[in-house]
């Protein structure tokens, strides 16, 4: 009875927190975060009735005491023994495969993860260019222009990162900070979730995903769960004139990451980590490459004559 109720107990307090969790994660919902979840969940199944029933209930009743001889009644049977010793792993068994049963249940009451390859938004109905570029390239800047007469929902992976830093009882608030600050990427999961989010929420059919993807993972990601890019908008402007733009930003931007330390490890991340991810498109024919170093203006009619020649009516 004792491993019953022990065993009862573990997985009522198990069903209860992964219940929990997962209601704590519905602000991001990231589709492919469920499944992980679960998964890690259900990979800890063993250990935590292991602990709790066969062995323990063998160390309560040490073999020395577990005598039949007492009061000069007759041994039981051979056999009888084992029986005693194996019916509390059959009720953990059982209990096990029970619990299994339910969390599979659950599962498919929850919303597609990754194991389904069909992206959330298809590129027949929605036209998603992203928008790359070094620290400080102006990509914000021609997006701005690009919103104004072409009616693209503007995204920007920065600007989303650091709403959810500020919004109260984020769980990922430190971790996007020190990211920032360090110049870091932020992972994956954070941040194609915050896009699917708010591609949702705006219920357009023409975005400017701006600066993302960051790395290789965020791009396969996106592509698989979100949605195929029509083609990547690439700003190409030298260190020197970005520092020299971000230094002046940074006077009244308000940014923990317009300093030149800050900058200094954000070259490097878009050196080492996301220029492979413009190599990438490139090999593919999805680049579109403007000179960022002129007036803004300037930049501008290079991005829409280019625009204009590869989407046509899409733009
Ligand atoms: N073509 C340009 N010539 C001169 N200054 C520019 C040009 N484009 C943008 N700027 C200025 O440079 C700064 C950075 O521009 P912007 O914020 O658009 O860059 P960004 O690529 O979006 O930067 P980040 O990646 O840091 O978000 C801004 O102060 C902006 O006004
Ligand atoms: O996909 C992304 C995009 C951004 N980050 C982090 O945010 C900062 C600022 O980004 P901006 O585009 O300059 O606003 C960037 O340096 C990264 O730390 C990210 O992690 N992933």
């Amino acid at each position: 009875m004792t491993a019953t109720a022990c065993g009862r107990q573990a997985w009522r307090q198990l069903i209860r927190s992964t219940a929990s969790n997962l209601r704590q994660q519905q602000p991001l919902q990231p589709r492919f975060a469920f499944s992980r979840q679960i998964s890690s969940t259900t990979r800890s199944l063993p250990s935590r009735t292991a602990t709790r029933s066969p062995f323990s209930l063998l160390r309560q009743q040490p073999f020395a005491q577990r005598s039949y001889s007492s009061q000069g009644q007759p041994p039981p049977p051979r056999g009888s023994n084992n029986q005693v010793k194996f019916w509390p792993f059959l009720i953990v068994i059982a209990l096990g495969s029970g619990g299994y049963i339910l969390l599979v249940n659950r599962r498919k009451e929850m919303p597609p993860t990754t194991d389904q390859s069909t992206p959330a938004f298809s590129p027949a109905d929605v036209t998603v260019l992203f928008v790359l570029g070094g620290p400080g390239a102006g990509k914000g800047t021609q997006c701005a222009r690009l919103v104004r007469d072409y009616h693209f929902t503007h995204l920007s992976a920065g600007d989303l990162l650091r709403a959810e830093q500020d919004r109260p009882g984020s769980q990922y608030g430190q971790l996007i900070k020190d990211c920032i600050k360090n110049g870091a990427i932020v992972p994956m999961e954070v941040t194609v979730a915050l896009l699917e989010k708010a591609m949702r929420e705006a219920g357009s059919s023409k975005f400017l995903i701006d600066g993302f993807p960051r790395k290789m993972d965020q791009a396969l990601k996106f592509e698989e769960v979100v949605c195929p890019a029509r083609l990547v908008l690439f700003y190409d402007c030298p260190e020197a004139v970005m520092e020299q733009r971000l230094l002046e930003r940074g006077k009244t931007s308000g940014r923990a990451d317009d300093n030149a330390e800050s900058i200094r490890k954000r070259f490097r991340t878009f050196i080492e980590t996301s220029m492979p991810v413009v190599d990438h498109y490139e090999t593919e024919n999805r680049v579109v490459k403007v000179d960022a170093t002129p007036t803004p203006d300037q930049v501008y009619a290079e991005t829409q004559a280019k625009l204009k020649k590869v989407l046509g009516d899409k733009l």
